[in-house]
């Protein structure tokens, strides 16, 4: 399924559209001021030299030409300031809303889609793609559009003073603006997206090998880690020297051809004057309209290059989020009921892709409200399987899950994830305070129920020795021991405040004595919700009112 039309990548740019031209306009301004100036000084200076050399120096009119010159020069600097000025301000603004953009087309991706894509091939995306798509306008678009107007406006002027002139700048513009840029990037798609790969490759063994230090360095691998980091960067390295390498050779063959048409021009000004069909200053005129071009043109082999990349980029960003959501919400969704209600499995049966076994095979189940159950199996044995059709992150192959007899595919994901509180079997700890970790599970909770949830949790004494509230959490809770970081999850999902909790081994990697204490806390934490907690350990008598197994994709009370 792709993206729905109006949710592209160009709606983004679309939306700030009024910048977005105000940008060429002001560029092009610009752009014809300088022309324009260097035309008219060239035109004044040869025209006040002869009149020297002819004794005219009190005849010669020098304010007109002198006032345009200054007026030029002031139009000049306030539409560069105001160019710049404007062209930061959208660009910034298309940085922000291309990022919200893919973050909201991605997130429902998550973790279904995006689970088969590396996290660095992610960061890869979301830094230097979306950088690439930000300045897309400034670097590339909006300079070609107003050198495509500024090369209409001096051919026009060229065509009144002389039709040649005008031809030979026509000629000139689309070899330098159309056939050398042509060259330079022509068949270059699949260079530009391999070099792409290989920024990309450079990035996940970096961020591969950040993550991952720990165990590097304990199992000796750190230098053959580096070895593996070295020949990626080589690798960029070798493809951005052959990028470079082609925008040097096409700037050289610009080079020569804007030389050529500088001579051309040259040669066609004094045999025309010499002609006697236009005056010096005019010849002088059009001489240094043809430096302007040239000035002008230099940016393009640059632009082009800018615009193929963008295009590149574009097209990667596209490839992440028009995947498929891995299921359909409903097109009428039904309101999910406010009063807690029983959550019924009839006859579920489950396969992943590529995988010929039902990992669940004819699941029949019942959850009622306040119930608490435990799910125990081997490992393999289907187990979170079971919590994701929970959750809706995938759909039964056949059979179905109901809450209060309504299936859960008539809700809206949105909504129905409202009533469910997960702690996945490996909840992350964010890097920031206590409070930010906490709060990720209700936004709005005071202090105070923070404090109380700590209490509840039994992590009072460590909230209060590392600082409070603000005391700061490492990154993966690097700073809490194994027990505090489940404990810390787990006070965040229950803040949720949500009617059923879903529990995924919440005591793994805890000592029996820590385990059983959390375990036996839970009936009181939960004060009436639904629980589903999935586990490989024995629990302790009263934690839940069923255990059931899971074995060959049925499930048998234990
Ligand atoms: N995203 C996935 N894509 C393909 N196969 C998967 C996926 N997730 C799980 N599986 C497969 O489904 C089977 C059940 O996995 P599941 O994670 O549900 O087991 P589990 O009982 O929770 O295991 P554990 O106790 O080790 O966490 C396994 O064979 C696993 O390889």
């Amino acid at each position: 399924m792709s993206a729905p039309h109006s949710d592209r990548l160009r709606t983004v740019f679309l939306r700030h559209r009024a910048g977005l031209l105000l940008t060429v306009l002001l560029l092009w301004t610009t752009m014809l001021a300088g022309t324009a100036l260097l035309g008219l000084s060239g035109g004044f200076l040869t025209a006040s030299a002869l009149a020297g050399a002819a004794g005219l120096g009190s005849g010669f009119n020098f304010f007109t030409p002198s006032a345009g010159i200054r007026g030029l020069t002031m139009a000049r600097i306030a539409s560069r300031y105001f160019e710049k000025l404007v062209g930061h301000d959208v660009t910034l603004r298309i940085a922000r809303d291309a990022r919200v953009w893919f973050f909201r087309r991605a997130l429902p991706l998550a973790p279904g889609r995006l689970g088969g894509t590396r996290t660095g091939e992610l960061l890869a995306r979301l830094l230097g793609d979306i950088a690439e798509v930000d300045g897309l306008w400034v670097r590339a678009l909006a300079p070609l559009m107003a050198l495509g107007a500024m090369g209409v406006v001096a051919i026009a002027s060229a065509w009144l003073i002389l039709p040649e002139a005008a031809a030979l700048l026509a000629a000139a513009a689309l070899l330098v603006g159309v056939g050398v840029p042509w060259l330079g990037v022509h068949g270059r798609g699949a260079e530009e997206r391999d070099r792409a790969e290989h920024r990309t490759r450079l990035r996940n063994l970096s961020f591969e090998g950040i993550e991952g230090a720990a165990d590097l360095a304990a199992l000796d691998a750190l230098d053959h880690w580096q070895g593996r980091v070295d020949v990626a960067a080589r690798q960029l390295r070798a493809r951005d020297r052959r990028r470079r390498w082609r925008l040097v050779s096409s700037t050289a063959l610009h080079g020569l051809l804007t030389g050529a048409t500088l001579l051309s021009m040259l040669l066609l000004a004094l045999s025309a004057h010499g002609q006697g069909r236009i005056d010096a200053p005019l010849a002088a005129g059009l001489v240094f309209l043809t430096v302007a071009l040239i000035e002008l043109w230099a940016g393009l082999g640059l632009a082009w290059q800018s615009l193929q990349s963008g295009r590149v980029a574009v097209a990667r960003l596209h490839g992440i989020v028009d995947q498929p959501p891995m299921v359909d919400e409903p097109v009428q969704p039904q309101p999910v009921p406010t009063v807690a209600a029983t959550l019924q499995w009839e006859q579920v049966r489950f396969a992943w892709p590529a995988d010929a076994r039902n990992v669940l095979d004819g699941i029949d189940l019942t959850l009622a409200p306040g119930q608490r159950i435990a799910i125990r199996g081997d490992s393999g044995s289907g187990k979170t399987t079971l919590s994701s059709l929970l959750l809706r992150l995938h759909d039964p192959g056949s059979g179905r899950i109901t809450h209060g007899g309504v299936d859960l595919r008539a809700y809206a994901q949105e909504d129905w994830h409202r009533q469910i509180a997960w702690l996945p079997q490996h909840a992350p700890v964010f890097a920031g305070s206590v409070a930010g970790n906490l709060r990720l599970g209700d936004p709005g909770a005071s202090d105070e129920v923070l404090w109380a949830m700590l209490e509840r949790v039994r992590l009072g004494d460590w909230a209060r020795a590392v600082g409070g509230l603000q005391g700061w959490v490492g990154e993966n809770g690097a700073t809490l021991s194994a027990g505090q970081a489940r404990r810390l999850a787990l006070a965040r999902a229950l803040l949720r405040g949500s009617p059923i909790l879903v529990l995924d081994e919440p005591t793994e990697g805890l000592d029996v004595d820590t385990a059983h204490a959390l375990l036996r806390d839970l009936p009181v934490l939960l004060e009436g919700r639904s629980l589903l907690m999935i586990t490989h350990d024995a629990l302790p008598e009263g934690v839940v009112d069923v255990v059931y197994r899971l074995q060959d994709g049925k499930l048998f009370v234990d």
